[in-house]
């Protein structure tokens, strides 16, 4: 019954790591992967592709309910793949203007109501790792572990330059050291699920800590409650 698998929730600003240890943890764990804000980039990028402003809450409420999405599991060392209308969409998606189109989109309430019931879907056994801003707070409140994982802007803003210079891309750090405040900003400050850590979270600051650090920190946690 879907209502009883378990749920790590994984929340925090933009860079501080979620994507990548909730893709580690749910490859460990053979648990499914939620990766919720890939739903608002898809739905801001399908916005642009079919003309749609990214403030117009009635046509976006209207493309959110109606998303053709497919996420495809991923092999070891390898991104889940996206799908958007047959298409493989999981590196268009990745930029920081559709992130920013994202951040625009998921302020307007109607948008965040139409993708709940989708999210909530994703909960099946074995288990279900879930990223994104508000999973602990307003998606999977009942979570029996929450993590609220941060680092500073700085910090975060070098491993998104890093990780975009690998990729080839001509970035500058700080653009992105100013486009990650611009999204803090808009998702901490938006009146409808805002990015904050729910009551019940861990909280861990990976500023100083390798990805193995916080993978072991949140093993511990998971060992100390009656998850697997
Ligand atoms: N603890 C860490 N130490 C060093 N680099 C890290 C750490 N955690 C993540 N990274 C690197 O930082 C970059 C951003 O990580 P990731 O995409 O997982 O962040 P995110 O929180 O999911 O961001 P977004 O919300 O924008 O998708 C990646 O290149 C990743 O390898
Ligand atoms: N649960 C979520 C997930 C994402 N968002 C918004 C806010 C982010 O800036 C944007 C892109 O998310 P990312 O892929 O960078 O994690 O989507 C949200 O509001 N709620």
């Amino acid at each position: 019954m879907n209502t009883l698998a378990p749920i790590i929730t994984i929340d925090g600003p933009s860079g501080s790591g979620k994507g990548t240890v909730a893709g580690l943890l749910a490859r460990e764990l053979g648990w499914r992967l939620l990766d919720s804000g890939a739903l608002y980039r898809l739905l801001a990028f399908n916005a642009s592709n079919h003309g749609v402003d990214l403030t117009n809450e009635e046509l976006l409420t209207k493309l959110a309910a109606h998303l053709d999405v497919q996420f495809i599991a991923a092999e070891p060392g390898k991104l889940q793949q996206t799908i958007l209308e047959g298409e493989d969409v999981s590196q268009v998606i990745r930029t920081e203007t559709v992130g920013a189109g994202a951040s625009m989109v998921a302020s307007l309430p109607a948008v965040r109501e139409a993708l709940l019931q989708r999210q909530r879907a994703f909960r099946e056994m074995p288990g279900l790792i879930a990223d994104g801003r508000d999973m602990g707070t307003v998606v999977f409140p009942d979570a029996p572990l929450k993590v609220f994982l941060t680092a500073s802007a700085e910090e975060r803003a070098r491993r998104r330059y890093l990780q975009l210079k690998g990729k080839g891309e001509d970035v500058s750090l700080s653009s992105l050291l100013d486009e990650i405040r611009a999204r803090d900003e808009r998702d901490t400050q938006r009146a409808v699920a805002p990015l904050k850590p729910a009551a019940d979270a861990i909280q861990l600051d990976s500023t100083e800590l390798s990805i193995e650090q916080v993978l072991q920190r949140i093993r511990s946690e998971i060992a100390q409650r009656d998850l697997l």
